[in-house]
Formats: C-alpha cells, structure tokens, sequence
C-alpha cells in the first residue's frame, strides 16, 4: 500500500514578487518526483518549506506525518538535502573533517558507501572545502546526501556544475539508491535527460503555482507534433498550436488520438508524429495557462 512522505494541504508562503501556492498534493514513497519550472517559478523555496527552513503563511505542511517547521533532529536524520549552492558553515574545514563532523547527526550514515563514492568520482578529502572545483564539491555535496541513507533525499538542481562522467555516476548511483523502493528523492531540475531516466512523476511549477502533476511515461507519450500535408482550414480543437511551415502544418497536441480523429474528419493527411521534449512541453502548459 502506498504511503504519504509529503502532503501539502492549501499550502501558501509569499515570496516577494510572487505567492508560492495554494499548493495541495501528496507524495509517495518509493517514487522520484521531478520538480520542473523556470527560473524563479519557487522550487527551492518548495524544498526549504519541506525542510522547515521556511513556515507557510497557509495550509497544512507534513513530512513523515510531522510538521518540519518544529526542526525535530528525529525528523531531520531521516531527510537528506543536497542544496543549489553549497551552505556549510566552515568551508575552511577539509572534506574529511566535514564528513566526520556531520555522520555524528545521522545514525544511519554508510561509512562504505562514501568511501565508494569518494573514489568513483575522484574527490580529494584532504582538500579546503572553499577550495574545491564547483564540479568537486557538487560531487562531495552528493557523496554526502547519498551516504546519509535518508529515506528522503530532496536534490535542487543536482547535475549543475557536474561533467557528463560525474553525471553518470551519480545516474547510476541515485537508481541504486532507489532500488529497495522504500525511499523518496524530489528533485528540482531543468534537465530532460535526468527526468527521463529518473523520475516517475512531473511536478510543474510556474509563477508560485502548481500546474499539476504528471506520470512520467504518460506525459512523455501524450504530447505530440504532428506534421500534416498542406494547410488546414480553420485551427483543430485539441490543438495548442497550429503554425504553417512551408508546405507543412505543424499541430502541438496533448491528446494526439483525438486530433488525428479531428484531422481525418477536416480531410488532413498526417505525414508523420514527433515527441515534444520535457521544456516544449512546460512552455505550452505555460501557454495554456
Ligand atoms: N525568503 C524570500 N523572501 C522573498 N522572496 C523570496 C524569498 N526566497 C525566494 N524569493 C523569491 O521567490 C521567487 C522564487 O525563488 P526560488 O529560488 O524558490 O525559485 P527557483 O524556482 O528555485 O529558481 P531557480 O530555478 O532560479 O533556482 C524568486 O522571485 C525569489 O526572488
């Protein structure tokens, strides 16, 4: 049976500019969730409300049946964070002395598993923290949310700054952390590969707002181009976009069964269908409203 990780219940927190929320969902365990929107559109701050960095203004907020905002260590041992910007108080320590310091807090810290990761992707622990590469101390920061064998682990934007072997190992590296499929991971990304390979649901965001959350594999095989002989006359209903390029007609749709039926009926000739990527996808949900 399935269990709630994260229930947000008319969530709401002003963010200058804009108002995260009214949010309402629940999220499982055992799932990857990707959380997608532009720049600004509140992601991090989503993940700071989970961490109880920050109090909704509204609504009701539980992780593991508990409200963040309390900041109870029996809470906060079983929810790792890897963050945007790395925020350790010391950056003078070196990244042995930060990892000795910080498996104190969590009991079920994977003394093997760091080693592991710490050699696969090439991390000096004798280094300054502050001194490390961006690309080296992404791949520390993960080390250490994985190592902490959280049954959460909230992940904000986690391939910046990583090369495409780093990229890689930590692909693999969160699949195998998933595979006893009794742990969570939300992830903030822009990366459509990642999504693909890793996530089971969609969550967009835009402007604060929700625009809903998605299956993976659904949304991936619901929206589709299609190329038509020639012009139509007049714009198909299910149609979100219908533009001429030259002797083409090129229609975006969510529901590509449906206007292939509305095609047939107006007399169009379907050439051929094409995948819209995960970002054409937001932006005509964006369009839509
Ligand atoms: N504590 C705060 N007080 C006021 N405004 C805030 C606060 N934190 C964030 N904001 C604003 O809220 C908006 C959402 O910011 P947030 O960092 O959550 O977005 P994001 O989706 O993670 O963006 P990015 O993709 O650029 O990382 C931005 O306009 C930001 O300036």
């Amino acid at each position: 049976m399935s269990e709630t990780v994260i229930s947000l219940e008319r969530v709401s927190k002003p963010l200058g500019a804009i108002e995260l929320g009214p949010i309402d969902v629940k999220l499982e365990r055992g799932m990857v969730y990707a959380v997608v929107g532009p720049n600004g559109s509140g992601k991090s701050s989503l993940f700071k409300l989970i961490l109880g960095l920050l109090k909704p203004k509204q609504g009701e907020l539980r992780v593991f049946g508990s409200d963040p905002a309390v900041q109870d260590p029996a809470l906060r041992e079983r929810i790792g964070y890897v963050s945007e910007s790395s925020d350790v108080y010391d950056d003078r320590l070196t990244g042995r002395s930060w990892a000795r310091f910080i498996q104190r807090w969590y009991p079920q810290w994977n003394g093997r598993l760091f080693a592991e990761l710490v050699t696969e992707m090439e991390i000096d622990l004798t280094r300054q923290l502050r001194k490390m590469s961006k690309g080296e101390r992404r791949r520390f920061d993960l080390a250490i949310g994985l190592a902490k064998e959280p049954e959460l682990l909230l992940l904000d934007e986690p391939s910046s700054g990583l090369d495409p072997l780093a990229w890689r190992h930590m692909n693999d590296r969160l699949t195998r952390f998933m595979s006893g499929g009794d742990r969570t991971i939300v992830m903030a990304t822009h990366i459509v590969e990642e999504v693909r390979k890793l996530a089971d649901y969609i969550i967009f965001i835009h402007k604060g707002k929700m625009l809903g959350i998605y299956e993976k594999d659904e949304l991936l095989a619901g929206w589709k181009v299609l190329w038509v002989e020639g012009l139509l006359e007049g714009k198909l209903g299910s149609a979100v976009e219908q533009t001429v390029e030259g002797k083409l007609t090129r229609v975006v749709t969510p529901s590509p069964a449906v206007t292939e039926r509305e095609l047939a009926e107006a007399g169009g000739r379907l050439l051929r269908t094409e995948a819209l990527g995960l970002d054409d996808i937001l932006y005509y949900m964006i369009q839509k409203g």
